[in-house]
């Protein structure tokens, strides 16, 4: 952890840092916004969007303090390194922002009436989720905070409401109604219909999780301590479904009527392409996700992949190409600033994989393309369950499902066929039509044996 003897970033100390720091200008004194889970990618994306508005955000914390009491101690200010930045103003590609939307914070575990009466408040015109994919299976979490929000607004007769989902999901709007609204009473639920949308949305930057050496490049470059650093890349994207209840910030992100075209070019290229590479990259017990593109054959698979199975899988948004969106996409993965560990990515597998990886498969499927490559992702990340690398050093399964997964594979033995049926039987994962697909089990064992036999290395190169 960066040394404190230097002093905490926060109000005081902005107009001391070095002067090729991008600094916030006039702070918001209130915030419209009400921000739940506080995490790396709110504070690269959102957060950074809205320092270029006028309007403030109150960050909610579902349950870990740590990043909330870190920007209390620091007047909610925190930087953002740019790395790998062309043309970056400062030192090695680094580029440094300190951003000052955040006037707020919240611990919803501690202060669940505050975050209900936040909801509520007629102040409150956004609500932005950042809170991971299997959050909105988890009635009794975050859509039950929503629901009870609500109906404490729908009571007080409150202004309209916009709740703006920005996770990796697919429709994502809808993901999030559909996850609060059996959970309104009735009179909320009327109420509702009329004063709350869900806009969709397709959020891209990437943001690995901070560490030390965050904090230590922070300090560096600030000269005091910032604990609520976070580092990203150059690039960023926002596609909105403009359909907002009530005021919109004037964010510079594209507004839309659909953005569902957006999402599963994202999804299934972007991170499509990521799931397959964390999976193959920590078996061969390689950190990165651009360390694992450096692997000889690694970029190549990556490039047919898509050009082979992602592509003729979507039809793209107007004025995309997808295999020239796959092309940017791998110059950003193999951005070496960029220290995206594997087994970051790996996590939730099972809440993840349906829609970057499964739902392509069903259209190559239901259009009769072969799904010879894109079965080795599958294989990979069958074969990442177990819990072994290719030089037998463990690996963390982190995932909601971890039970199911492990319990499937003990059953299934070491047959890599029977391995894959038990992985494309567990149906809350699998859509069933793939359980079945002949041709897509074949492969996938093909692969299964070949990462068994000579691990990842050999496999990507001899491809
Ligand atoms: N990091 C990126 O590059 C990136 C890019 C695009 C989208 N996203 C989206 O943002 C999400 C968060 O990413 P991050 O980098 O901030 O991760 P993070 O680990 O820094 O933060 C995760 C956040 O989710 C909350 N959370 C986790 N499980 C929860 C649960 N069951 N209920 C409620 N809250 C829960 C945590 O409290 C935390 O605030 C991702 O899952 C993804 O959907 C991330
Ligand atoms: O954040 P997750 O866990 O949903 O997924 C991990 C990465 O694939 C993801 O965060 C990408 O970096 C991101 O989607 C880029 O915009």
């Amino acid at each position: 952890m960066a040394d404190l003897l230097n002093g905490l970033l926060n109000d005081e100390v902005l107009k001391r840092l070095p002067g090729d720091v991008r600094v916030p200008g006039d702070r918001p004194d209130r915030s419209g916004i009400l921000h739940i889970g506080a995490g790396a990618f709110h504070r690269a994306h959102q957060a950074v969007y809205t320092d270029d508005t006028d309007w403030g955000i109150t960050v909610a914390a579902p349950s870990s303090r740590g990043v909330i009491d870190a920007l209390a101690a620091q007047d909610g200010l925190y930087s953002v390194a740019t790395l790998g930045a062309p043309g970056a103003a400062t030192r090695d590609g680094v580029s440094m922002r300190v951003i000052g939307s955040i006037v707020g914070t919240l611990h919803i575990a501690s202060e669940r009436d505050r975050a209900l009466d936040l909801v509520a408040a007629p102040s409150t015109h956004v609500v932005t989720l950042t809170v991971t994919e299997k959050a909105y299976r988890d009635p009794q979490g975050v859509p039950r905070l929503l629901a009870d929000g609500l109906a404490r607004r729908a009571a007080r007769g409150g202004p309209p409401l916009t709740i703006l989902c920005c996770d990796n999901l697919p429709d994502n709007g809808t993901t999030t109604r559909a996850a609060v609204e059996p959970l309104l009473d009735p009179a909320t639920r009327a109420w509702a219909d009329a004063h709350v949308t869900f806009p969709s949305s397709m959020v891209d930057r990437i943001v690995p999780a901070s560490t030390k050496a965050t904090y230590e490049r922070a300090l560096g470059e600030l000269g005091v301590t910032d604990l609520a650093a976070v580092e990203a890349e150059p690039f960023t994207q926002w596609v909105i479904e403009d359909d907002f209840a009530g005021p919109r910030p004037d964010w510079n992100a594209t507004f839309t009527t659909d953005v569902a075209g957006w999402e599963r070019l994202k999804l299934r290229t972007l991170n499509g392409v990521h799931s397959t590479l964390a999976y193959l990259g920590a078996l061969a017990d390689i950190e990165t996700i651009s360390e694992t593109l450096a692997l000889p054959g690694a970029e190549d698979f990556a490039r047919w992949l898509i050009s082979e199975q992602i592509a003729p899988s979507l039809v793209p948004p107007d004025g995309q190409d997808t295999v020239a969106y796959g092309e940017a996409v791998l110059e950003r993965f193999a951005n070496p600033g960029i220290r995206h560990r594997c087994v970051q990515i790996a996590m939730d597998g099972s809440q993840k994989l349906p829609q970057r990886l499964f739902a392509t498969m069903l259209d190559l499927a239901e259009a009769g393309i072969d799904l010879d490559l894109i079965a080795l992702p599958l294989a990979a990340w069958t074969r990442f369950c177990a819990g072994k690398s290719d030089a037998g050093n463990d690996l963390p399964l982190d995932d909601p499902l971890k039970d199911v997964l492990r319990q499937s594979l003990a059953a299934a033995g070491p047959a890599p066929a029977a391995r894959i049926d038990a992985i494309l039987g567990i149906r809350q994962v699998v859509p069933e039509p793939l359980a079945d697909n002949h041709q897509l089990r074949r492969a996938a064992a093909k692969w299964l044996r070949e990462l068994d036999r000579h691990g990842v290395a050999t496999t990507l190169e001899h491809l």
